[in-house]
């Protein structure tokens, strides 16, 4: 693990597309660091670990995506300034090799809600396979329902070391001026032309 302060950009997020008969393998992106202080900051922020801890985000609601298609999406009933911080992509964390099992495992169409990410030399992943959530099952968790978009999405994963926490935490934090009523996306990091063309058929990743 890297140090408690170092938090880092994620590079593309990693999600499985369906209809691939559950074989589409998932590219991962580069990593930048971020502003130390502002991290260092994030790390420490009480209201934001107990949002993690109590799945207690508020401006967010899940409706009806506007991609075609796309089943549900998340929203904003607030508006979210550049830099702040949404939600949680809130599930499990564990090895990214158990995370591609979990993946080869899911029927044909069956969407996955599993996010890798690189950590120092580690490989993990956030599995939100599970709705409800084994530590919250009477609550909606909002990071699994952002749907992708390449060219306009409007917020990036972060991942953190937030205090009293063992693992590390992924953040969705706004990459610009988040407005009422906005649909919330992030890009998966998954072209069509990606390991050998297994998302050729799915034009939505092109988004
Ligand atoms: C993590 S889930 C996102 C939430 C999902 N829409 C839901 O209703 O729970 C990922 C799945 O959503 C769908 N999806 C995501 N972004 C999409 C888009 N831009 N267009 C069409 N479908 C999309 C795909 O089926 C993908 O496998």
């Amino acid at each position: 693990m890297e140090p408690a302060t170092a938090c880092s950009a994620t590079g593309p997020q990693l999600h499985r597309a369906d209809g691939l008969d559950g074989k589409l393998r998932l590219r991962r992106g580069g990593r930048r660091a971020l502003d130390a202080p502002a991290l260092s900051a994030l790390e420490k922020d009480e209201e934001l670990i107990r949002h993690v801890a109590q799945q207690s985000w508020t401006g967010l609601v899940i409706a009806e995506s506007r991609k075609h298609g796309a089943g549900r999406g998340l929203f904003t009933t607030k508006a979210f300034p550049k830099g702040s911080i949404l939600c949680d992509y809130h599930g499990k964390v564990v090895d990214a090799a158990e995370g591609r099992r979990l993946i080869e495992s899911l029927k044909p169409g069956e969407a996955s809600y599993i996010y890798f990410f690189r950590k120092g030399a580690q490989d993990l992943c956030v599995n939100s396979q599970s709705d409800p959530c084994e530590c919250h099952p009477s609550l909606v968790t909002f990071g699994r329902r952002i749907n992708h978009s390449a060219k306009s999405f409007n917020v990036k994963g972060i991942v953190c070391d937030l205090q009293g926490h063992a693992l590390p935490v992924l953040l969705l934090k706004a990459t610009r001026d988040i407005k009422v009523g906005e649909e919330v996306y992030f890009d998966y990091g998954v072209t069509r032309r990606s390991f050998g063309g297994e998302g050729m058929g799915l034009s939505w990743l092109d988004d």
